[in-house]
């Protein structure tokens, strides 16, 4: 089987994964998008979480529509002119966006392998795949168009610093190993709270768990990310204001330290 032709001028494919929901894997995904462009790189961003997709409400993208071209490819949803960052979700195709998709395997398969094979990213840096939590359906359908793609990166894994969440990115791990996708590193989300009026970070959860994991499982520790209400009201605003997400996310706390994690993890890569 040959590589999705989507795929052939894209330089790199990274994957985010979480073992449970809720814990900032679109987050994450956003955030890394965000910085990569910062740093003058071109980014798509595949939403396959059919269940909830959320990249549309990041990127204040949430009136945008797939498009089909005349050769029946799916053209994505371009964050401005510049055509720097382009987005495809799920939630472009759905008429209600408060209902989420309630499709069984077979069809959410042929959806994902639709969007893997006849998406027009063009070139790109970066192709960061947000999926669904959990393994399901959706991760062996995209394991299974990217087996034979030579620029897959691998995996980044969120998580947040409770145990419980900690454990389930155990079972994420064994996923990627089961299918061949390399771990790229960890990334602790949700990790203390920064105070927004004097800046002090506050660990409520604990901390450390994702740090602890890694070690122990010899994985690659990208750094920690606090909970910050400075990226929801950032998330919230984009719309109503002159300065673009990317302006916003550039100048903040959070842009800081996402920057570490994406060198981090980009280096050894270009
Ligand atoms: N570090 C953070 N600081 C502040 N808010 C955050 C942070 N991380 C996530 N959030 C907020 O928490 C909520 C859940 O995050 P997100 O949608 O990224 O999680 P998810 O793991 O992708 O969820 P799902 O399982 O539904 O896909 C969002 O409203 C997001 O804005
Ligand atoms: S961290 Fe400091 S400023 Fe923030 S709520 Fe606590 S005491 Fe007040």
């Amino acid at each position: 089987m040959d590589p999705p032709k989507s795929l052939k001028s894209v330089k790199h494919v990274i994957l985010i994964l979480s073992g449970k929901g809720g814990v900032g894997k679109s987050s994450v995904t956003t955030q890394l998008a965000l910085s990569l462009l910062n740093r003058g790189f071109k980014v798509g961003v595949l939403d396959i979480d059919l269940t909830g997709p959320s990249i549309p409400r990041m990127f204040g993208l949430e009136d945008r529509k797939l498009y089909q071209s005349s050769n029946r490819t799916w053209i994505p949803a371009y964050y401005d002119e510049t055509k720097q960052l382009s987005v495809c979700s799920i939630g472009f195709l759905l008429n209600d966006r408060g209902n989420s998709v309630v499709w069984r395997g077979p069809k959410k398969t042929g959806m994902i392998r639709q969007f893997m094979r006849d998406m027009e990213w063009g070139e790109l840096d970066y192709l960061l795949i947000d999926t669904p939590p959990g393994t399901s359906d959706e991760h062996i359908a995209i394991a299974e168009e990217l087996r034979y793609c030579n620029n897959v990166d691998g995996g980044v894994i969120v998580t947040t610093p409770q145990l419980v969440s900690v454990n389930d990115v155990k079972k994420e791990i064994n996923f990627c190993k089961k299918v061949n996708f390399k771990i790229l590193g960890i990334v602790e989300n949700m990790s203390g709270f920064v105070c927004p009026f004097c800046s002090e970070c506050t660990n409520i959860f604990g901390s450390g768990g994702g740090e602890r994991l890694a070690g122990e499982l010899g994985i690659k520790y990208l750094g920690n990310v606090p909970i910050d209400p400075t990226f929801t009201e950032m998330i919230e605003r984009q719309t109503e204001t002159k300065e673009s997400l990317m302006e916003m996310y550039g100048k903040c706390e959070l842009g800081r330290i996402f920057g570490k994690i994406t060198d981090e993890l980009t280096s050894g890569s270009q």
